[in-house]
């Protein structure tokens, strides 16, 4: 039984502008929920809203109340959150992109830093210049990378479909891994002529109000990017992950810039639903404060909490980040 719920805001700023096709952020603010139950167990939500990427304060909030009650259920079961979600042995460890920001912005040393860290993938924001200047510059870029190392590239709906097509086209021959949102106005036609012929999967992320059970019937692209807050929920993004995989969709995890409780749940779904692929957490360094400790990430993997439950601690200075209101 649950004896105490209690709200925790807090004012977290960014080490740098996360620049985007979308404006940029320069601070995360949120609250995070504590539910207390009859055990002295301590169950953790994180409410984050970002609204320039379709995360609103009810879907945030739905989140968070979600994620508090599962790990106060995990921790109960005595497993951890994504063994309890999937039904599967724990995950020790997922690989994760580094995130390198805009590439008009692109710093040598960020890109080298990455490098030496061993990330086989690296996200970089385009959409934020005219499409031939980003091009030329990816070219630069792709001359002087390793063969083994890939491109993951987010349009943030920046683009008419001319331009996507021309900025797509001239990506055949560079060593991308995928693309997010190529379309300032999506629709799942015009998805599925970008998507054709192209050599790797485009994305869809914000615009998930194309998610419909026709879309599940003729996917138009070939994977879809899951922010649990969006979804208003683990639960929520389960379910869709499972559509997907019985459409043949592949589906990938990404933070919404969360705090560390936020992010352990991303990455707790992450491991039930999609333990082998490249996701999207490695977003605890941009935050100059955070709420606890964030997951670990070493050799370009995120190691999970060996605890049961969401594996959230609540940082020993949290008071320092909280929001004076
Ligand atoms: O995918 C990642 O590596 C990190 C998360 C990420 O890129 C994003 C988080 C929140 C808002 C967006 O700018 C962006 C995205 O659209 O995917
Ligand atoms: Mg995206």
């Amino acid at each position: 039984m649950i004896i105490a719920a209690d709200w925790l805001p807090y004012v977290l700023p960014l080490q740098r502008p996360w620049q985007t096709s979308q404006g940029q952020v320069l601070e995360r603010r949120g609250k995070l929920l504590c539910l207390r139950n009859d055990r002295s167990l301590s169950g953790w939500g994180d409410c984050a809203p970002l609204p320039e990427f379709g995360i609103d304060e009810p879907a945030a909030r739905a989140f968070a109340e979600e994620m508090a009650h599962l790990d106060l259920v995990a921790q109960s079961a005595g497993l951890p959150l994504h063994a309890w979600l999937s039904g599967d042995p724990a995950v020790a460890s997922l690989a994760v992109n580094s995130n390198l920001g805009a590439i008009s912005g692109l710093s040598e040393g960020a890109l080298q830093a990455s490098l030496d860290a061993g990330f086989q993938v690296l996200k970089i924001k385009v959409g934020l210049a005219a499409p031939a200047e980003e091009i030329a510059r990816l070219r630069e870029l792709a001359a002087g990378l390793p063969a083994t190392i890939k491109l993951r590239l987010d349009a943030n709906a920046a683009w008419s479909l001319p331009e996507a097509r021309q900025f797509l086209q001239a990506c055949t021959t560079l060593p991308i891994e995928g693309i997010e949102e190529p379309l300032r106005h999506p629709v799942p036609d015009e998805l599925a002529q970008l998507q054709a012929g192209l050599p790797f999967p485009l994305a869809l992320d914000e615009s998930c109000h194309l998610l419909t059970p026709a879309f599940f019937r003729h996917p138009p692209l070939h994977r879809l990017v899951l922010k649990p807050a969006r979804h208003g929920g683990l639960l929520k993004s389960m379910e869709i992950a499972l559509r997907a995989r019985a459409a043949g969709l592949e589906c990938i995890v990404t933070s919404s810039l969360e705090s560390s409780c936020g992010l352990l749940a991303c990455a707790q779904l992450a491991a039930a639903i999609a333990p082998n692929s490249v996701h999207g957490l490695g977003t605890a360094e941009w935050l100059a404060a955070d709420t606890g400790q964030a997951p670990r990430i070493s050799g370009a993997r995120l190691y999970l909490p060996e605890g049961n439950g969401l594996g959230f601690v609540l940082a020993e200075n949290w008071t320092k980040v909280q929001d004076p209101g």
